[in-house]
């Protein structure tokens, strides 16, 4: 073969395998690598701490604020308006789907009583029915034992639970007529309860909190940034993007309003590194929550008068939990806590109640088991004011066969407590593993009462942290607190961007 030739064939060789080499090298640029980075590496030769907490931490600790002047309103979300809150849907009458705990659900299998039905309860036509006008019936409404509201007198679904304690029933008690059958009887010491164990600081709880939300990281956080780091997206990857959020249980606008702006960030900005990728997701997810929004709890006294914080939500999400756990941090805060345990329809809950309020430090005013738990509420506010507490919690309870039995009830609730001081805070607390069935029940306590902040409960539970998105952006108001185990201290401020980074 002649010289030239094989010259000729070498610098082939050459070329072709130098094009081969640089077409990998280029390939492996556009591959985002989800390892750690080198500088995460410890170099004293000490075994590398492993962060396992997924580092969910709030940055601050609780925040707490002052009501506005009238009864509770739904906050304001933040600057701008939120850009895809859909409209409440009607609720449907019964509001339970594909058999998960709902409105009413225990209610037809209560846990440990028997059921209590719902009666129709005639409130007089101007009883405050909407935010602005309930200032007004407040203002009118002295604190005096006349002032017990008409609405107490035509309670019809107290039962034969007379008082055994009517020396110690406040005068409260006394000028809410029907309620003779169903006083309440305050807790043993009615004074401030000695506190029965060490509040751990608000500040230190943080670190207890880490890796609870694990779950979640796996399913958002890793999907994502793996969909996100594989290069140049087709729209294959696109859709399995939409996937990934949705089963996370983003929900359809939230889902579609990340898709949109990530499409549009990476059009600009494209991804060549693994923090590239983190810093966009980061950025777009946070956004999505409205950092914007106020999520301070409305939990401070007002001059005369304690902050009121309604708890509601369906049975079995945590509320008495969560009303443990939040007085229990206020408490902490130097604050003095009264818990009102209007879930009457179950005496374990006021037992539960109680017990936390031994606990933490925390007066309980309870009624007798089916009694009426307006009244109760209403004498928990009366005594919260006669004592000079700052704040009065009232636990409601949430098994209510219907959507019309649960207006009578925790509307009356929040009227009857409105005859006597402002409605501050109504906390919806829901519980987040049962997914898509959380917003029907947020959706039918919403139309209820004018939801101020959610609380999501068990987000230590479930994969789906989607769903503070989704809550959001379905109520329109702020996710405030996240539940995030079972312990008394498990319970954090929500925190848009710490959530953010604890999922990616
Ligand atoms: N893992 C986990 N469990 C929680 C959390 N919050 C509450 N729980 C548990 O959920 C269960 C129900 O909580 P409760 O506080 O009794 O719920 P409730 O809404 O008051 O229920 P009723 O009194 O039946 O109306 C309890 O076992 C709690 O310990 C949380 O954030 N994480």
């Amino acid at each position: 073969m002649n010289t030239d030739i094989i010259i000729g064939i070498v610098v082939a060789v050459v070329v072709i395998l130098a094009l081969i080499v640089v077409g990998i090298v280029l390939a492996r640029r556009r591959q985002i690598s989800l390892t750690d980075q080198p500088d995460s590496q410890v170099t004293d030769g000490s075994k590398p701490q492993v962060d396992r907490s997924g580092g969910y931490q709030a940055g601050s600790g609780f925040s707490f604020s002052q009501g506005g002047a009238g009864t509770a309103t739904a906050t304001p979300p933040g600057p701008g308006p939120m850009p895809t809150v859909e409209p409440v849907l009607p609720a449907q009458e019964r509001t339970e789907t594909d058999g998960q705990p709902a409105v009413g659900d225990d209610a037809s299998i209560p846990r440990d009583s028997v059921k209590r039905g719902i009666s129709e309860i005639n409130l007089p036509d101007s009883a405050p029915d909407t935010v602005g006008s309930a200032p007004d019936t407040v203002d009118s409404a002295p604190d005096t034992a006349d002032s017990a509201p008409d609405t107490v007198d035509s309670a019809p679904d107290t039962v034969d639970s007379a008082p055994d304690t009517a020396d110690s029933a406040p005068d409260t008690v006394d000028s809410a007529p029907d309620t003779e059958a169903a006083a309440p009887a305050y807790a043993a010491g009615a004074t401030q309860a000695p506190i029965g164990e060490e509040i751990a600081p608000t500040a230190g709880r943080l670190g207890r909190l880490r890796g609870r939300l694990s779950r979640s990281q796996g399913a958002i956080g890793k999907s994502m940034l793996g969909l996100l780091g594989a290069g140049d997206l087709d729209e294959d990857s696109w859709e399995e993007i939409e996937d990934t959020l949705v089963m996370a249980d983003l929900g359809t606008a939230s889902t579609t309003a990340v898709v949109e702006r990530l499409r549009t960030d990476l059009a600009t900005n494209p991804v060549r590194t693994a923090d590239d990728a983190r810093t966009l997701l980061k950025r777009v997810l946070v956004d999505q929550l409205h950092p914007e929004m106020d999520r301070s709890v409305r939990a401070l006294p007002h001059a005369d008068k304690p902050a009121v914080i309604l708890v509601v939500g369906v049975n079995g999400t945590g509320k008495t939990t969560t009303t443990g756990k939040l007085a229990r941090v206020l408490v902490a805060d130097g604050r003095r806590v009264l818990l009102g345990a209007a879930d009457t329809f179950r005496a374990a809950a006021a037992d539960q109640l109680q017990t936390w309020g031994e606990r933490v430090g925390a007066d309980i005013v309870r009624g007798k088991e089916q009694a009426d738990p307006a009244s109760v509420a209403f004498d928990a506010v009366a005594k919260g004011i006669d004592s000079g507490v700052d704040v009065v919690m009232i636990d409601t309870a949430g098994r209510l066969h219907t959507k019309t039995g649960l207006m009578d009830e925790l509307g009356k609730v929040k009227r009857v407590v409105e005859k006597k001081a402002p409605v501050d805070e109504v906390l919806l607390v829901l519980d987040a593993t049962v997914g898509q069935n959380g917003l029907t029940q947020a959706r039918v306590f919403a139309e209820v009462v004018d939801i101020t902040g959610v609380v999501l409960t068990k987000l230590d539970g479930t994969a789906k942290g989607g769903i503070v998105f989704h809550v959001q952006e379905e109520l329109g108001v702020p996710v405030k607190l996240v539940g995030l185990g079972e312990g008394a201290d498990d319970l954090a401020p929500f925190e848009p961007e710490a959530f953010v980074d604890a999922l990616l």
